[in-house]
């Protein structure tokens, strides 16, 4: 799919794109000059595409890339990826572009999502990734995976049932959660056992590099669900 041609709207109409945080080239290092394309490009067309919301411009980098850009470290070497509900690519496209050693596969059932998700991919020239259009429960024959990430898609209670069958065994989830983390991983308990979910644990990335924390729920699944 092309990217539709929009004219620039005027100052008024549009909230202002936040500038590059400072930290934004260390956390990307030598990629982040494709961050940069991806971010400008999620600020031309995310509104127009029903990708992103006008509110989330003045925070595109912070709330959004950067938060999505920490936790590309937690990926292990040459890891196959799969990213449930990207969406704009958040954090499937950002993981890709900041982990060009990994393969990430990225689990959208959303149609025109789906579009802008190959296109950009495309356009940004990442070859290590692959769009299924699927809900992640009609995915399992896409995998197994070696971790499985996932933000804004739903509770820990809901999205570990969704996620933890894609996992090998060994594998794990990587769950970008917000502040009410702890209050979900207690109401999940059920599914934490079920899963067989070992070790669950939150993360907090980012601090003191990038404006805004992550926090990550890291789990590993210890047996075939
Ligand atoms: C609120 S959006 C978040 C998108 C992106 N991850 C982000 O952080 O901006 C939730 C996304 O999850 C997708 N989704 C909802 N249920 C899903 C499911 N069962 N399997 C895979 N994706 C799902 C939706 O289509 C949507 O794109």
């Amino acid at each position: 799919m092309e990217h539709p041609v929009v004219s620039d709207p005027s100052p008024a109409e549009a909230p202002a794109v936040e500038l590059e945080p400072a930290g934004a080239a260390q956390v990307f290092g030598d990629r982040i000059a494709l961050a940069r394309r991806f971010t400008a490009d999620l600020a031309q067309y995310g509104e127009l595409l029903g990708l992103i919301g006008p509110l989330e411009l003045p925070r595109l980098w912070s709330r959004h890339v950067l938060n999505s850009a920490v936790v590309a470290p937690y990926l292990r070497d040459d890891a196959q990826v799969a990213d449930v509900g990207s969406g704009a690519g958040l954090p499937g496209l950002v993981l890709a572009i900041a982990r060009p050693d990994a393969r990430l596969v990225l689990i959208e059932p959303m149609e025109r999502r789906c579009d802008w998700l190959r296109s950009e991919a495309d356009r940004l020239g990442l070859d290590n990734v692959e769009v299924v259009r699927a809900r992640a429960e009609d995915a399992v024959d896409s995998g197994p995976f070696d971790q499985v990430t996932a933000r804004a898609v739903s509770a820990l209670r809901t999205l570990i049932p969704i996620t933890a069958p894609l996992v090998r065994r060994g594998g794990e989830l990587l769950l970008l959660k917000g502040a009410r983390v702890d209050d979900e991983i207690t109401a999940a308990s059920k599914q934490i056992s079920k899963y067989r979910l070992r070790d669950p644990e939150v993360l907090v990335l980012g601090e003191g590099i990038v404006p805004e924390v992550t926090r990550l729920f890291r789990a590993t699944v210890d047996a075939a669900s």
